[in-house]
């Protein structure tokens, strides 16, 4: 049938097609669609070492959506060799900021693989440049040209003091090698450098819940759950 429909298209005159393909396309773009669904983005940031990472991996087990870690995707990158891996893993040691077009490139390739419509994003965008360009992300529907702005429904914003974030990160063992005292100071003067100013843009359009992350994981985690339950 899907083929029939398919033949039948290329007998239909070019410029219809792509006509009709990028009008279906503007549509999808309007409501933030991706393959006809509509697709719900959630940011969740906060310091290094704040707990992103616990509580997603609390979220997705409890609610329908696919945990994308910025920083999990660069390590990713980094261990399959690419030729990119040895210029990000020199950023990451530093504590530094990865290219916008490295990272975003790798999260539009999982959020096109995941095939879900929902994904929470933990750990970007990590400066404004990071957040301006994703919001003007291309993603590849019908045409490569097109241009699909998506906006997070809303940001998850782990507020925790930097004393406690330096203590777990120096316990955390998980041999990562941006956890040593002196990459974990950069990584806390970066975060408040270039993070915080993306957090206070959602802040001003409304669209950042703050969380007291402060608080042992099982308590962050109920905070967690109300605002993903009343989302529903
Ligand atoms: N609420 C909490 N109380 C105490 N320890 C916690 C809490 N949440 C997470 N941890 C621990 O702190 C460490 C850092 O947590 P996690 O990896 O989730 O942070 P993160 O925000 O993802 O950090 P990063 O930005 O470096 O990836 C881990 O060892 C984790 O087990
Ligand atoms: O969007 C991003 C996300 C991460 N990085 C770099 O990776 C490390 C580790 O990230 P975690 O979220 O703590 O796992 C971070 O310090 C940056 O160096 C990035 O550049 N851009
Ligand atoms: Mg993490």
């Amino acid at each position: 049938m899907r083929g029939g429909l398919v033949a039948s298209a290329r007998l239909l005159p070019r410029p219809l097609v792509r006509w009709f393909l990028q009008r279906r396309a503007q549509q999808d773009i309007n409501e933030n669609m991706l393959g006809g669904k509509k697709v719900k983005i959630i940011f969740v940031l906060g310091g290094p070492g704040s707990g992103k990472g616990t509580q997603c991996s609390n979220i997705v087990e409890h609610f329908d959506f696919i945990h994308l870690s910025a920083g999990e995707l660069l390590r990713a990158e980094i261990n399959s060799g690419s030729e990119n891996g040895t210029m990000i893993d020199t950023i990451i040691t530093e504590g530094k900021i990865v290219p916008s077009e490295i990272t975003i490139k790798l999260l539009q390739e999982a959020i096109i693989k995941g095939g879900n419509d929902k994904y929470i994003i933990d750990g970007f965008p990590r400066n404004e440049e990071n957040r301006v360009v994703f919001e003007s992300v291309t993603l590849v529907t019908y045409f490569q040209l097109l241009e699909i702005s998506i906006s997070p429904e809303f940001v998850l914003f782990f507020d925790c003091s930097e004393e406690e974030m330096e203590r777990r990160l120096l316990g955390r063992n998980q041999g990562r090698s941006d956890d040593n005292i002196e990459t974990i100071r950069k990584r806390l003067k970066v975060f408040v450098e270039s993070s915080l100013p993306v957090i206070e843009y959602y802040e001003s359009k409304g669209m950042v819940k703050k969380i007291d992350a402060t608080k042992p994981a099982p308590e962050v985690f109920e905070d967690v759950k109300a605002i993903f339950t009343h989302m529903a």
